[in-house]
């Protein structure tokens, strides 16, 4: 397992290794023990699988709130996606501020973000399907969004036309109308 820093703390991108052979390839998608030992300390408990069948499908920017944080470890099934986190600890000299990668089923690769930052993912092939790890229950009541396209945040998605859209992301208010839930670990 090949684990990369970002430009966030804590957002990490990590690339399992895939052993080939003539059938194809096997591979260690996630390993606690392995995690654990490379000081990833996250005790996932829901595994969601999503599928956007539209080039250009966002979804994003997601949080949940408090005692609901989630961190999640993301990767795609099939297809391709650029899969973005946005730093919204309160007080993070990083604050507002984003990283993006790209992920397919061809590079194997997956982000893990922790809780404290946004989440969301732009589609770059059709029937992309997404697949990530969660260490806490869905809990609608603390869902929340903040639009994907806010100029303060300005996050590159590389869209060639119209985002498509839930209605609930269509209608997620601006980071500077937003009151995080998250306060950084190492704010004084
Ligand atoms: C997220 C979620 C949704 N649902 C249901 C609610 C709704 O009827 C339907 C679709 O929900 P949404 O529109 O919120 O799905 P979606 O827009 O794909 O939401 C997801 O986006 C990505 C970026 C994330 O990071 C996730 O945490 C999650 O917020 O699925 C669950 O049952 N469990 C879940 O964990």
């Amino acid at each position: 397992m090949q684990i990369e820093d970002t430009a966030l703390s804590g957002v990490k991108i990590l690339t399992p290794q895939r052993f080939g052979d003539h059938r194809g390839f096997f591979s260690e998608s996630w390993n606690k023990a392995r995690m654990d030992a490379a000081g990833l300390h996250y005790d996932f408990v829901q595994d969601n699988h999503s599928l956007s069948a539209t080039v250009g499908t966002v979804r994003g920017l997601h949080f949940q709130s408090p005692p609901h944080a989630q961190a999640k470890l993301v990767r795609c099934g099939k297809g391709q996606l650029f899969d973005v986190a946005v730093d919204i600890r309160k007080g993070s000299p990083t604050y507002g501020k984003w990283v993006g990668v790209d992920l397919s089923f061809e590079n194997g690769r997956q982000l893990m973000i922790p809780a404290g930052f946004l989440h969301g993912f732009v589609t770059r092939e059709p029937d992309t399907e997404i697949i990530y790890k969660c260490t806490d229950y869905y809990a609608p009541e603390c869902d929340g969004a903040v639009r994907f396209d806010d100029p303060d945040i300005g996050i590159d998605w590389g869209l060639e036309g119209e985002a498509l859209l839930s209605a609930k992301d269509d209608a997620a208010p601006f980071l500077k109308d937003f009151d995080s839930p998250f306060t950084w670990e190492g704010a004084a």
